[in-house]
């Protein structure tokens, strides 16, 4: 029940842009959510005002709702600047009107013009400025004019003021409990997303050299610490200069996107693979020997030989690989010696023939 509530409410969160990675999104899910809360609140006081007969505040309410529910429309439609210019002005004129005309300043009615500054400080960017401090000093200044100005409150009990206090005490709470919660948890969410770009290879998808790298350093720890075999392989796609010379740069770089899936489709679940620079990747292999990962390798070198890298023009491109292997040994002491080792087998390979793999190291 809560989690269905919750989906719905991130439905009516997301809605129109669900998939967006903007820098406003965060400014976006708080126009949302102000819409969301300020459309239900003028729905509560509509009940209100139709059930105690007050039929002048009753047609107010539901023009404020109205002109709440265009503005949401304009946050979803592409309207943006339009939705958060109006919801400012609207909620305003609300407060205002029925603090003065029905609630009056022992209810604090006139408290949610919190939620109007905090909307101002937080939906506008450095380039609105005028827009944010306008909003920010007006529902300042018509908060001190509500507070100091001793309105009575027309047909409202000291009791009835007492329980719209307490409401408006808990609604200003979960408004702003809520807001900083949106923005912290799209901080969280936009961080990943960057640390995701900042890990991974543009072009083949998979872990770039920094991360690849720090891979290597983990598991090595890891298998060092832990007592477990552990082997990285150098592979090199062949020949890669002529297939850039013969079918062009493009062509080149679709074999090595095509080659780093099938590559990454081939080794097993708890292996690491990435781009190592230019046509070279790094696997790195945990808890494996080095005959284990030799069927490893030799499966991945067969599945490249076999794949058909195929242009637009329906060119087919021959490609194969060849890759050089190498475990940890008890003189080895950093990860960067199990990789000039591999090195050194790749090397061994490209001399012996290309199209091979090559173990630099036994046990
Ligand atoms: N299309 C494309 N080419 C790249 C990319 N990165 C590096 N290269 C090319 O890869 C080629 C590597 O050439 P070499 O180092 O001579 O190696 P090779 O031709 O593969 O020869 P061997 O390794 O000895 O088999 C160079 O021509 C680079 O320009 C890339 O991202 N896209």
């Amino acid at each position: 029940m809560f989690n269905t509530i919750k989906k719905l409410i991130d439905k009516l969160l997301n809605l129109g842009f669900a998939d967006d990675f903007g820098n406003d999104l965060n400014q976006k899910h708080v126009v949302s959510f102000s819409y969301l809360a300020f459309c239900s609140g003028c729905l509560i006081v509509l009940f209100l005002f139709v059930f105690f007969q007050m039929f002048f505040l009753a047609s107010f309410s539901f023009v404020c709702l109205s002109l709440g529910l265009l503005g949401w429309r304009y946050s979803y439609s592409g309207y943006y600047e339009r939705a958060q210019v109006l919801m400012p002005i609207v909620s305003s004129v609300q407060v205002f009107v029925l603090s003065f005309f029905y609630f009056g300043d022992s209810s604090d009615f006139h408290w949610l013009f919190v939620n109007v500054l905090i909307y101002g400080v937080i939906v506008f960017r450095a380039d609105q400025r005028f827009i944010k401090h306008s909003v920010v000093i007006s529902s300042v200044v018509l908060f001190l004019i509500c507070e100091f100005l001793t309105i009575e409150g027309l047909h409202i009990t000291a009791e009835s003021q007492n329980v719209v206090a307490v409401t408006v005490f808990l609604f200003v709470s979960f408004y702003v409990a809520v807001v900083i919660n949106l923005v912290i948890s799209r901080l969280k969410s936009v961080n990943s997303h960057l640390r995701t770009l900042a890990e991974m290879d543009e072009l083949t998808g998979l872990s770039n050299r920094r991360k690849v790298l720090a891979d290597a350093v983990n598991i090595f720890a890891d298998s060092v610490i832990n007592g477990l075999s552990c082997v990285f392989a150098i592979i090199d796609l062949d020949h890669f200069k002529k297939i850039n010379d013969t079918y062009g740069h493009e062509a080149g770089d679709l074999a090595l996107s095509q080659i780093a899936k099938v590559m990454s489709s081939a080794i097993r679940p708890q292996d690491e693979i990435g781009r190592y620079g230019g046509e070279e990747f790094i696997v790195i292999m945990r808890d494996i020997n080095l005959n284990q990962a030799e069927v490893v390798v030799e499966n991945i070198r067969k599945s490249v030989e076999e794949m058909l890298v195929e242009t637009e023009q329906g060119v087919v491109i021959p490609v194969t690989i060849s890759a050089g292997l190498a475990a940890i040994t008890p003189d080895v002491s950093r990860y960067e010696e199990i990789l000039a080792q591999a090195d050194k087998g790749l090397y061994s390979a490209k001399r012996n023939g290309r199209n091979r793999i090559f173990i630099q190291s036994e046990y």
